[in-house]
């Protein structure tokens, strides 16, 4: 039987699937551009055929037209999809840039259209700007939902001054390793803005030899699930939608045991505490961040 993945709610109501298959990590093209990409067009239409609805896409990858065709291949409904892209290079023009994803990915709106990065701007009025193009996408039905990836909250409360819609998601690295700066995610819940977490496997992957990997393999064992899963699932229950790729099948089907199986309070508890012991961010914007926390 294939499990169910949980939703949640966006403030408009629209429901939004906590597992969601990413194109970028794994899949991206250089520069966006490259030939047409069989293997992850294939690997999509597996992940629809396992139960996968929610695709993670952006400009920057160029993998939208690979979307595109999988998604149409799949025979899936289209109201059953939630499919996520990003602006980035075409920034400067998001309407056009808006077009030109629509046409990659063959539909005729998205679930969700964010800004890739706030570092393309030198001062507040170019984050204004941008989202105010957003706004006109959302108000036109194009675009179900509009969000934000990688804001700070200083880059947020910049939009807010000029914003009639509040970002609705926002797209950060989040895993036991990085919970960000304490009040920050608190601050997301309470102007109603979702989360959603890019590297949540981070504890198994770049930073395996954190404090966390022993409980990790107690937890997953008494589940009968893989310590992937696990990881998977305590970011589902915090609400947040846990972003994951792979180019393997056999991984894909393990992400979605996510919907039959569920952490305690004592276990969530355990990976929250110990995840806090110790630092790691995959993504740096030490740059810009002032405290790698953020
Ligand atoms: N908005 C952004 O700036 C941003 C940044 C990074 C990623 N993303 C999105 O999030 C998606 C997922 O990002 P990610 O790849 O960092 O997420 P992730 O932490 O879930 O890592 C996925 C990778 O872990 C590997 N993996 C899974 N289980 C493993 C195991 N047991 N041992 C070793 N490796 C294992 C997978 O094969 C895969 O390559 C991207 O494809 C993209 O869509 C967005
Ligand atoms: O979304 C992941 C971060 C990112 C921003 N722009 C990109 C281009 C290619 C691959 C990753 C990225």
């Amino acid at each position: 039987m294939k499990s169910k993945i949980p939703t949640i709610e966006l403030r408009d109501g629209q429901k939004m699937p906590l597992l969601a298959f990413g194109t970028g990590t794994a899949w991206y093209k250089d520069d966006g551009k490259g030939p047409f990409n069989k293997e992850l067009k294939n690997m999509l239409k597996h992940a629809l055929d396992t139960g996968i609805r929610h695709i993670d896409a952006a400009e920057a990858y160029g993998t939208e037209e690979e979307i595109g065709v999988a998604i149409r291949e799949s025979g899936v409904d289209r109201q059953e999809l939630f499919v996520t892209t990003k602006v980035q290079q075409g920034i400067s023009d998001i309407p056009r840039a808006f077009e030109e994803s629509l046409a990659k990915l063959q539909l005729d709106y998205v679930d969700l259209y964010m800004i890739h990065w706030p570092y393309f701007a030198e001062e507040d009025a170019e984050l204004q700007r941008a989202w105010n193009a957003l706004e006109a996408i959302y108000k036109q039905g194009r675009a179900k939902a509009i969000g934000v990836a990688n804001y700070l909250r200083p880059h947020i409360e910049a939009t807010l001054k000029t914003a009639t819609i509040v970002p609705m998601v926002n797209q950060i690295e989040h895993h036991p390793y990085l919970q960000r700066a304490n009040d920050y995610v608190p601050w997301l819940q309470s102007q109603g803005i979702r989360m959603e977490a890019f590297s949540p496997l981070t504890p198994i992957t770049e930073a395996q030899d954190g404090p966390l990997s022993s409980h990790l393999m107690k937890i997953a064992a008494k589940h009968n699930v893989s310590t992937g899963a696990v990881l998977l699932r305590w970011q589902i229950q915090k609400d947040i939608v846990a972003i994951t790729t792979t180019t393997k099948k056999e991984r894909l089907e393990d992400y979605m045991k996510v919907g039959s199986f569920a952490l305690t309070a004592e276990e969530m508890k355990l990976i929250t505490e110990v995840g806090l012991t110790y630092h790691y961010r995959s993504w740096g914007v030490k740059r810009f961040a002032p405290d790698d926390r953020t």
